[in-house]
C-alpha cells in the first residue's frame, strides 16, 4: 500500500489587500522525495513554501503534515511541527547573524527547543553536522564574515538539520552562489537529502537544477500552478508553453553531475 504523502496543500490561496498572489495551489509531497516549484521571479514560489510552514498565513486553503492540519494546529503544536521543519534560505549572507559566532549560531535551535539535546551533547551534534556539511571543527568559535558564500550556505544546511527535521524546504539555495560553488552544495543537498530519507522543496527558477534534483516538479506563473508532475517528464516534454519558455530562458547546467 502506498504510504500516505507528508504534505499536502489544497487550494492554498493568498491575497494581499486587491492583489491575489497566490491563487488555488493545490500539491503533495511524498515522503522522501525532492518535490519542485519552478517559476519565473514574483510568481509565488516563496509564499507558497511560507503557506505550507505557515510562516505566512494562507488567505483560504489546507495544509496537513504528517496528517496534522497544520493551519489548526496550537502553539504548542506548531512548535513541534516546526521542529519537524526546516528551512534554507537564498541568501546565505542575510541568514546568519554578523555578530553571532557559527557556535551560537547553530546552538540556537538548541536554545529554542531545550528537550532535543543538553550540554556536552550539543557541541557533539555541532561538530558532527560541520562534519556532514564539510566544514571543520575549528568554525564554530569564527564569525560568518570568515567564510565564504559557499562555506555560509553549509553553514545554513547544517543549522536547518541540526534537530534533524523530517521536511526541509530549499528556498533557491544556490542562486547568489557561483556556479561551481553551486554545484558544490546542490550535490551536498542532494547527498544529505538521500542519507537522512529527507523530504524536501526545492524552490528554483532553473529547469536544469529542477531536472536534476528533483522527483516531481510544480510550474508556476502568475500565483498559479500551470503544469505539475514527474520532473524528468515535464523538463523534457513540457506541454505548456510558459514552460517551454522558463526552458528556453535558462542555459544548460555546466558539469554539475557527480
Ligand atoms: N508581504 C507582501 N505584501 C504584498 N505583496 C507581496 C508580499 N510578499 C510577496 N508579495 C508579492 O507576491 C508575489 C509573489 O512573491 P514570491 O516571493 O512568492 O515570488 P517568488 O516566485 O518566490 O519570487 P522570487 O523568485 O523573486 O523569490 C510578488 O509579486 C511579490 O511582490
Amino acid at each position: 500500500m502506498a504510504s500516505e504523502p507528508l504534505i499536502t496543500a489544497s487550494n492554498l490561496t493568498k491575497r494581499y489587500g486587491p492583489h491575489t498572489v497566490v491563487s488555488d495551489v493545490s500539491l503533495s509531497i511524498d515522503r522522501g522525495e525532492i518535490f519542485g516549484v519552478v517559476g519565473e521571479s514574483g510568481s509565488g514560489k516563496s509564499t507558497v513554501a511560507r503557506m505550507i510552514l505557515r510562516l505566512i498565513e494562507p488567505t483560504e486553503g489546507r495544509v496537513t503534515f504528517d496528517g496534522i492540519d497544520v493551519l489548526a494546529a496550537s502553539p504548542h503544536e506548531l512548535r513541534m511541527l516546526r521542529r519537524r521543519m526546516g528551512i534554507v534560505f537564498q541568501d546565505p549572507y542575510a541568514a546568519l547573524n554578523p555578530r553571532m559566532r557559527v557556535r551560537d549560531i547553530l546552538a540556537e535551535p538548541f536554545a529554542i527547543h531545550r528537550d532535543a539535546a543538553r550540554g556536552p551533547e550539543i557541541d557533539q551534534r555541532l561538530r558532527a553536522m560541520l562534519d556532514e556539511v564539510g566544514l571543520p571543527a575549528t568554525a564554530l568559535p569564527r564569525y560568518p564574515h570568515e567564510f565564504s558564500g559557499g562555506q555560509r550556505q553549509r553553514i545554513n544546511i547544517a543549522r536547518a538539520l541540526l534537530l534533524r527535521p523530517d521536511f526541509l524546504v530549499l528556498d533557491e539555495p544556490v542562486s547568489a552562489l557561483d556556479v561551481s560553488v553551486g554545484a558544490q552544495v546542490i550535490n551536498l543537498l542532494r547527498d544529505l537529502q538521500r542519507r537522512h530519507g529527507l523530504t524536501c522543496l526545492f524552490i528554483s527558477h532553473s529547469m536544469p537544477l529542477v531536472r536534476y534534483l528533483c522527483d516531481r516538479v510544480a510550474v508556476m506563473q502568475r500565483g498559479q500552478v500551470v503544469e505539475q508532475g514527474d520532473a524528468l517528464a515535464i523538463c523534457d516534454h513540457p506541454t505548456q508553453t510558459y514552460t517551454q519558455q522558463l526552458i528556453a530562458a535558462t542555459p544548460e547546467l555546466p558539469a554539475l553531475v557527480n
